[in-house]
This record gives structure tokens, sequence and C-alpha cells, in this order.
């Protein structure tokens, strides 16, 4: 594929239909779903739990160390491990709900509470709690991953109310437009654009105006680095100001975050939904609950219950019949006042507000039943699936998604239900049926020194990125403390380990890995710290889950390297450091390149760079792949050329 030719061509054959659409994508949800149910333990589950601890969805053997109330009423328990310091290697990750139970209890038993995690360290992890009962916390426990139910039922729910067809509510007239049965419109009417961020550059700006002239749909599309928040901001802030109605939502929480944070500055009447222990603390101040918790009818309902309490001692003491009859009377009907007022409570937060802020998941909540919107943003709009985005979708009757369709699409556990689809997202599926007709493509970036932007703008975005100057020439050696070496002079630099013994290998997963590789790579890092690089500024990508594994236990033996970031490529979407090191694992004499050669992940790697950008890899074997023969050409023709050989004792 060449998402640069792509990009604004329309496609021949017909528009999926709505009814295709539904058809195609109920039987691929099943099996994500049962994926992610045998990924996760399981009730019923009769295998070890040693098995579901080297898979990563279990940690056994915990000590609770702390226990804070906190977060609006949640109860959050760190756990460290019994034995040694540092946690097993594991698949939770923050947001994740997972069950608490006795270290030796069975699968099948009950567990002591469900929580979501709040946060992980390598020698701890804290998970938010409501209700932890405080018997069994002195004792060995164990945590365990769930499948997120609630996620596949709502997009289950969603999935029905589009099969049913869409004939009344919000988004009436937009899902024609996104099945391609009626063309997108655009206003006549020219608009003078006076942007709140002074700072917006000309393709900001053009493809601001060109989304405030959209009637349905429109595609900010941002290449890396490109300010696709800064636009998406930017955009909030124009349409509250003509006085839209907003739901914003992005696939993640961190994105909704993000937004929120942002439009602090700018005294936004605005509303975060979703968990406490999911949100940042520094956006917790707008989340519902603390809002609700300020509003009067709140205040209302706090009454009734103490009102309550105080009924509920007198009926306790009272032995007349009739008396008794009476109380309970009037403590029904206090519980339903209580009930209202919590209600309304919500309701009230909600309806002030010009901006709600959800997770796609979230989007669907009751709190927002009878809710609609004049304009649907979504966030990372590429890195959804597109029931997701539909969650928010039908709220609206008009949309704009923002995101890149050439870097990584969402994560799919079931690979029959990837082969089939599942992963192809809204807007990619938007950008073949319109194209340019509905989308801006973002062009300036304030990432990457020119060198490594030029491959990825070349290869995936027509060459029609460019570099910043305050970025286009900058190196590591201009940042504080760091010395100009033979090591930080480079932007680009190609350590090759072909020929030096340095093959791939499998782990038990069947994930590859590359011990030689991984020194080499760690030895790099080494040699950047100590030419003064602060190791925070440092990430080591690789896109084998049993590579990450491999280089942090190198980094482990290197107090120095503590804090250098270790991720598989694509859990770094998203994410940029000033040094970045590729680790491509791949060394085999068949040449063999698996899903190295998927061009979004690539583009991801590469992008990732700030001020320098190294890639270890074995040449010959990679350059087996079309693709990727081209990056490493293009490393060779502008990077700094090494041999593995040269890193090894
Ligand atoms: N017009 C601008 N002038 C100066 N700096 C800008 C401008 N637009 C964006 N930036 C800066 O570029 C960086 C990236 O911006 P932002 O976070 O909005 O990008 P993004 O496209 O959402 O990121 P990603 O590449 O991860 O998707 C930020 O540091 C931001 O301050």
């Amino acid at each position: 594929m060449d998402g640069g030719k792509k990009f604004g061509s329309k496609k021949s054959s017909p528009p999926l239909s709505l009814n295709q659409f539904v058809a195609l994508t109920s039987p691929l949800l099943d099996l994500e779903k049962e994926a992610e149910i045998s990924a996760s333990i399981g009730t019923s589950s009769s295998r070890s739990l040693d098995a579901a601890q080297k898979r990563g969805s279990a940690i056994l053997n915990l000590k609770c160390t702390d226990a804070q109330t906190g977060l609006m009423g949640k109860t959050l328990l760190e756990l460290q491990p019994n034995r040694g310091d540092i946690l097993p290697a594991h698949k939770f990750g923050t947001h994740d709900v997972v069950v608490l139970k006795p270290n030796k209890a069975d699968p099948g038993s009950a567990s002591l509470g469900q929580g979501v995690v709040y946060r992980i360290k390598d020698s701890a992890i804290t998970v938010a709690f409501d209700d932890i009962p405080e018997d069994g916390l002195n004792s060995p426990l164990r945590l365990e991953k769930v499948a997120n139910e609630v996620t596949y039922r709502r997009m289950k729910d969603a999935l029905i109310q589009l099969s049913k067809g869409v004939q009344k509510g919000p988004a009436v007239d937009l899902v024609p437009v996104l099945f391609g049965e009626k063309p997108p419109e655009i206003l006549k009417k020219t608009f003078q654009l006076t942007p709140f961020n002074k700072n917006l550059d000309h393709s900001q700006k053009d493809a601001i105006l060109k989304a405030l002239m959209s009637k349905q749909v429109f595609l900010l599309h941002g290449p890396p680095g490109t300010g696709k928040t800064t636009t998406v901001v930017e955009l909030i802030l124009q349409e509250v100001k003509r006085g839209s109605k907003i739901l914003a939502c992005a696939a993640s929480n961190i994105a909704v975050d993000n937004i929120v944070e942002r439009l602090f500055p700018y005294r936004v009447k605005l509303v975060r939904l979703g968990h406490p222990a999911r949100l940042l603390p520094q956006v917790l101040e707008s989340a519902l609950d603390a809002q609700v918790l300020r509003g009067d009818n709140s205040t209302l309902a706090n009454d009734i219950r103490k009102e309550m309490r105080v009924l509920n001692g007198k009926l306790l003491k009272t032995k007349d019949r009739n008396t008794k009859r009476d109380i309970r009377k009037e403590l029904k009907m206090l519980a339903k006042e209580e009930k209202k007022r919590q209600q309304l409570a919500v309701t009230d937060v909600i309806k002030n507000a010009d901006v709600v802020l959800t997770t796609l998941t979230g989007a669907w909540t009751r709190k927002l039943d009878n809710n609609t919107f004049d304009l649907v943003i979504i966030d990372e709009a590429a890195q959804a699936l597109e029931i997701a985005c539909w969650l928010a979708l039908l709220k609206g009757s008009r949309c704009i998604l923002a995101g890149d369709h050439l870097q990584l699409p969402p994560t799919i556990q079931s690979t029959e239900a990837e082969k089939k689809g599942l992963g192809k997202t809204l807007f990619e599926r938007l950008a073949g049926l319109y194209g340019e007709e509905v989308m801006s493509m973002l062009t300036v970036q304030y990432r990457m020194h020119e060198l490594i932007m030029n491959w990825s703008s070349k290869e995936l975005y027509s060459s029609k990125i460019e570099a910043h100057s305050s970025v286009s020439r900058h190196m590591l050696y201009d940042l504080e403390g760091v010395k100009r070496s033979p090591s930080t002079e480079p932007t680009l630099l190609l350590i090759d380990t072909a020929g030096c013994d340095m093959e791939e290998k499998k782990d038990e997963e069947d994930s590859t890995l590359n011990e030689g590789e991984a020194e080499v790579a760690v030895a790099h890092a080494k040699r950047l710290v100590e030419s003064g690089l602060h190791p925070s500024n440092i990430g080591i990508i690789t896109p084998y889950a049993a590579q990450v594994v491999c280089l942090r236990v190198l980094r482990g033996k290197d107090d120095k390297l503590k804090d250098v970031e270790i991720s598989t490529v694509d859990g770094f979407q998203g994410r940029e450091k000033e040094a970045i090191i590729i680790s491509m694992v791949r060394s085999n004499s068949k040449k063999e390149v698996g899903f190295l050669s998927d061009h979004r992940r690539m583009n991801v790697a590469v992008t990732r760079a700030r001020r320098q950008c190294c890639l270890v890899c074995d040449a010959e074997t990679v350059s087996g792949d079309r693709f990727l023969k081209r990056l490493v050409e293009y490393f060779e023709e502008h990077a700094e050329y090494l041999s593995a050989s040269e890193f090894v004792q």
C-alpha cells in the first residue's frame, strides 16, 4: 500500500452499506470477545494459575502494602510481590478491570473485589476498588485480569440500534452520509477565522476553516507531530463560540484527558465523564462525580439520606404497627426523592456543560440518554473500532474525526476477526469513500529533525510534510548537558548486525527475540547517557513483546539506564523521545520479516524520534521486504553506518 497515493483517492467499489456493516461486524465482535475472555482466566477455567501468570493475565503471590481512600470514595490498594522487588512480566495495563482473590483460591472462586488498575510501577500495582472487605488483605493475594464485558455489551447495543435503521434521533441525517447514500454537504458561507491560539500554522487554520464549513462530516488528518490535538482544541473553542453543544471523545482515557487539560486555560464549561481511577489527577476537578457533589441537588440528596437514617433508627425502636407502617411509607417516598435528586444532580451538570468529554465506550452511558449534541468530535479516530465510534456518533448530527490512518489501527486480539476486517476504521473507510472532499491534512510537523521526517513524508504522505524551523535542524547535543560526541552527532544511525552472529530466536510464547541485537541497542543507549543525555530522553522500541522483556532484563543490569523507556512500537504510538532506538529483531537466512512489513508500524516507530533515530537491524534480512529495503537504503544514504561488532566485546 502506498498510503500517500491512497490519500484523497476515491474507491471505485460500491460503499459499504449500513446493513453490510452490521452483518460483518456482529460475528467479528463475538470472535473478539471470545479471544479476550480466553486471554483472561475466566471463571470456569481449569488451566493452572501458573500458566495464567506466564501468559501475563494473572499476578500471583502479592501482598497489600498500602490502602488509602480517595478518588471520590474509592479505595486504592497498593500490591507488591511477596517474593523479590519486581513484579513478574505481565500484561496488565492501567485502566484494566481486575479482580482480587486470595492467592490460593480456586480459579472459579468468588473474588474479594473488582477494581480498576490505577497505577503500575516495576515494583507495585495500585488498584482502585469501590468496596473492599478488610478481611483477607493480610494474606497472600493474586490479581486476575477480566474481560471488559461492558464495552462489548455497549457495542452490541449500538449494532442492534443501527440494525433497526436510524429513522429518528440526532444522527438521522448523518448515517446516510457515513454510509455513502447521500453526499456530504458544506456550508456556502465563508468564515473569517479569529483563532484563540495565535500560533496556529497555515495548514491548521485551513483545516479548521474547512471543518467549520462541513455540514455532516470532516476528517482531520494529522500525521505524526503535526499538532492534531492542538487543532482539535481550537476547533472545540470555535464551535463553543458558535454555540454548539459538543461531545468530545477518544478511544483512550489519556487522549480524552489531554484535551480536557488543554481546554482548561480557556475556561470552557466542560464535564469529564468516566471512572475516577481512569482519569489523570489533574483533571479530576472537572469529573462528573466531582461536579455532582458540588451541586444543589446533591446537597438535597444528602439531607434526605440523613433524614432516612433518623427514620430507620425510629423504625427499629418502635413497636406500634401503625407507626411502623407510616415510617415505611415515608422511607419509600424519601428513597424515591433521593434517587430523583441524584439523577437531577447529574442532569444539571451535563445540561450546563458546553463540552462533554468521555471515552467512546463512556459515551454510551445511561447518563447521556436523552442528550443530543450538535457536534461529535472523535480524536484518535484511526485507532478506534468503527463500531466504537458509533457509540458516540449516534448522539450527534455532525462529526469531526481526527486521526491518521497511516499509523497503527486499533489492536485486535482475535487473528480471525482482524483478518476479516474488524480493524478497518471508520476514518480509513471515509478517507477512501470521500477523500479530500471531506478531509484536510496538517502538513507542518513540530517534532522531528527533517532527516528523520523525510523518509516518512516521502513514503506515506506524498512528500507533503515540512518540518517547522524550531525543530528542522535540532540536534541531541543542543540539549543542555549533552556533549558533542560520535554518539550524539548523528541524526540518523544505522547499526547493522548482518554477519555478526546475532540470529533471532523464539520464546515460549512464540514471540521473536534477538539477544545480540538487544545488547547492541542497550549499549548505544549507554553511550548516549555517557554523553550526558538524560536516560528519560531515550526510548528503545521494538515490534516484538519478547524483545521488550529481553531489553528490560539488560536495562536492569545497569542502574544508570533505569529511566530509559522500553516498549513495543504499538505501545509507544502517540509518544515521543529525543532519541529513539529501534530494535527490529528479525535476522534469518530466509529473510522473513513478519509483521515488520506493515508500513504503519515502521511509520510509527521512526516518527517517535525528535533528534536522533537509531535503527538496529540485520540489514540483509530486512531488505528482503521492498518497503523495508527502501528504509534501509534511506538510512544508508543519510545515516551514520556502524557495524554491530563495534558494540560488543
Ligand atoms: N502551530 C503550532 N506552533 C507551534 N507549536 C505547535 C503548533 N501546533 C502544535 N505544536 C506543538 O507540536 C507538538 C505536538 O502537538 P499535538 O500534541 O497537538 O500533536 P498531535 O498531532 O496530537 O501529536 P501526535 O503526533 O502524537 O498525534 C506540541 O508540543 C505542540 O505544542
